[in-house]
């Protein structure tokens, strides 16, 4: 019997931990993970339009258009019509959530409530490596060699939208748009938050209701 297919998405401002939660989540599950800043940051450097415009968004850490970022992701939604997905970051204004809506029916929105200040020590101590989009954090998954990635040994950078200055801002603008985002899919019911500090201590409750839905690969402490 074919199940259907689920259509998931997290939510969380910046630093919240969905990019963590949703690698989880596709381990377990068996999910495709698709991130909108992964997928931009991919599209930059290609010599594409889209990529083109995004960067200059990128690099100020401010959102990118609706259009630009709607374009890009539909088309890598079309790619993935057959199989299960999960959304990291997208959508994040009421734009983007009505472009979702005309072309799937979503199953499933984790909201992720962390505190301010959390928010702002986890951005500061983020390190990435810009070619696979590994992520790293000084204090909560630190790389196994100080200011290296871990498979190639490349140096690990900090984006420049997470030094301290520039985080604030960027906190403040996502919970403005985000705000509508979140009453329109508290309003159809299939909204779930998780609040805390740790994702280590949301992770059991994710497990449990993406498990009511779709068959583990993984046990919950295998991720
Ligand atoms: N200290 C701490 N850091 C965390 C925790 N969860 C995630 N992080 C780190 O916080 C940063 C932001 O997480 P990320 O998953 O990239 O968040 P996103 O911006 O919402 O996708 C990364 O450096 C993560 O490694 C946690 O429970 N504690
Ligand atoms: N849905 C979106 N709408 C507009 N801009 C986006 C969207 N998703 C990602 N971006 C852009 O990509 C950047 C990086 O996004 P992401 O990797 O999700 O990191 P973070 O969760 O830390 O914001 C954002 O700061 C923003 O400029």
């Amino acid at each position: 019997m074919a199940s259907k297919l689920l259509r998931a998405v997290v939510l969380g401002p910046p630093g919240s931990g969905k990019g963590t939660v949703c690698e989880r989540i596709a381990r377990s599950f068996g999910l495709q993970h698709l991130s909108s800043g992964q997928f931009l940051r991919e599209s930059l450097g290609g010599g594409g339009e889209a990529g083109a415009l995004a960067q200059q968004y990128l690099e100020r850490g401010l959102l990118v258009p609706d259009h630009v970022i709607t374009r890009v992701m539909m088309a890598e939604l079309e790619k993935r019509r057959e199989q299960h997905w999960l959304l990291d970051g997208f959508p994040r204004t009421l734009g983007q959530a009505r472009a979702l809506d005309g072309i799937c029916q979503l199953d499933l929105v984790i909201s992720l409530n962390i505190p301010f200040e959390t928010l702002k020590d986890r951005l500061s101590a983020r390190w990435v490596h810009p070619a696979s989009g590994r992520v790293y954090n000084m204090d909560f998954n630190p790389p196994q060699s100080q200011g290296v990635d871990d498979l190639t040994g490349e140096p690990l950078v900090q984006r420049d939208e997470d030094r301290p200055e520039a985080v604030a801002a960027r906190l403040r603008k996502y919970k403005d748009a985000a705000k509508p985002v979140i009453e329109l899919y508290k309003s159809r019911g299939i909204l779930h938050s998780f609040s805390g500090t740790e994702t280590n201590k949301i992770w059991p409750y994710v497990y449990g209701l993406l498990s009511s839905r779709i068959p583990p690969i993984l046990s919950e402490e295998e991720h």
